[in-house]
């Protein structure tokens, strides 16, 4: 079975220092302290709000990490003029409100294809990977493949969020996602809200080739340090992906 990837999703070192509108701690520090940990890429989402990455740390993740960047943006002109200027590795067209405590549900690509596709279409020709952060649901697999991203990101929050049964359930629909993703020639990857608890599951599903996660990791620095944290997270996919 191939190798799952893990992108380290540094957006909420960047909460911490914000707090005090300081400069530390450093996302880019965090960034290098992942690849040295054994982090595949670096993920950042830039909010229109700016309530964590900012542009200056966009623009020096672009400059200065060696691992792939993986630029989360909203589907709007300010973003994609930013993503054209620092051309990262990927980007992620991802759903903002502004309201939002956090990225509460996937992308409806199904219901804008009209404005997408040209969006889409600009960024792969500047040689980005482009994904949609969408629901595990066909119609906005589909809706990906029309807008003629090559990959998706499956929005696991429902899934990390629910118990018992219903988890069950939303790891079903996520099964049953991946393997679409893939018969229809999309890669597929996965994350939000993902932890030592529930990380195992979603890592055991062949056809996810990558695992965004941020929050959770930066939380548990807090008690165990961020290099032990991402390498406990890298040691359970790899255990998942062995079973
Ligand atoms: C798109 C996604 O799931 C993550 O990047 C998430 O957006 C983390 O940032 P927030 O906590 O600001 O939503
Ligand atoms: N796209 C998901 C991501 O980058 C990290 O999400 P989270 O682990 O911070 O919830």
């Amino acid at each position: 079975m191939s190798r799952l990837r893990l992108g380290v999703n540094i957006d909420h070192v960047a909460t911490i220092r914000n707090a005090r509108g300081g400069r530390h701690p450093d996302p880019v520090r965090a960034a290098h302290m992942a690849a040295a940990a054994g982090a595949d890429g670096i993920t950042a989402h830039l909010r229109e709000d700016r309530r964590h990455i900012s542009d200056r740390d966009m623009e020096r993740l672009a400059n200065e990490i060696t691992l792939p960047l993986n630029f989360e943006m909203a589907a709007t002109e300010e973003m994609v003029a930013i993503a054209l200027r620092h051309r990262p590795h990927a980007a992620c067209i991802v759903p903002e409100r502004r309201e939002e405590r956090t990225t509460e549900g996937g992308l409806d690509v199904a219901g804008q294809l009209s404005v997408l596709k040209p969006l889409v279409g600009r960024l792969v020709e500047a040689g980005i990977r482009v994904s949609m952060f969408i629901e595990a649901d066909p119609r906005q697999l589909d809706a990906a493949k029309a807008v003629g991203a090559p990959v998706v990101e499956l929005h696991t929050g429902a899934y990390c969020d629910a118990e018992g049964a219903d988890r069950d359930r939303e790891l079903t629909r996520i099964i049953a996602a991946a393997a679409h993703a893939h018969a229809i020639g999309l890669e597929c990857h996965a994350g939000h809200g993902l932890s030592f608890d529930t990380v195992k599951p979603v890592a055991a599903i062949p056809t996810i080739m990558e695992l965004n996660i941020g929050h959770f990791l930066v939380g548990e620095a807090i008690f165990i340090g961020f290099d032990a944290s991402i390498r406990h997270m890298r040691q359970l996919m790899d255990e998942a992906r062995k079973a």
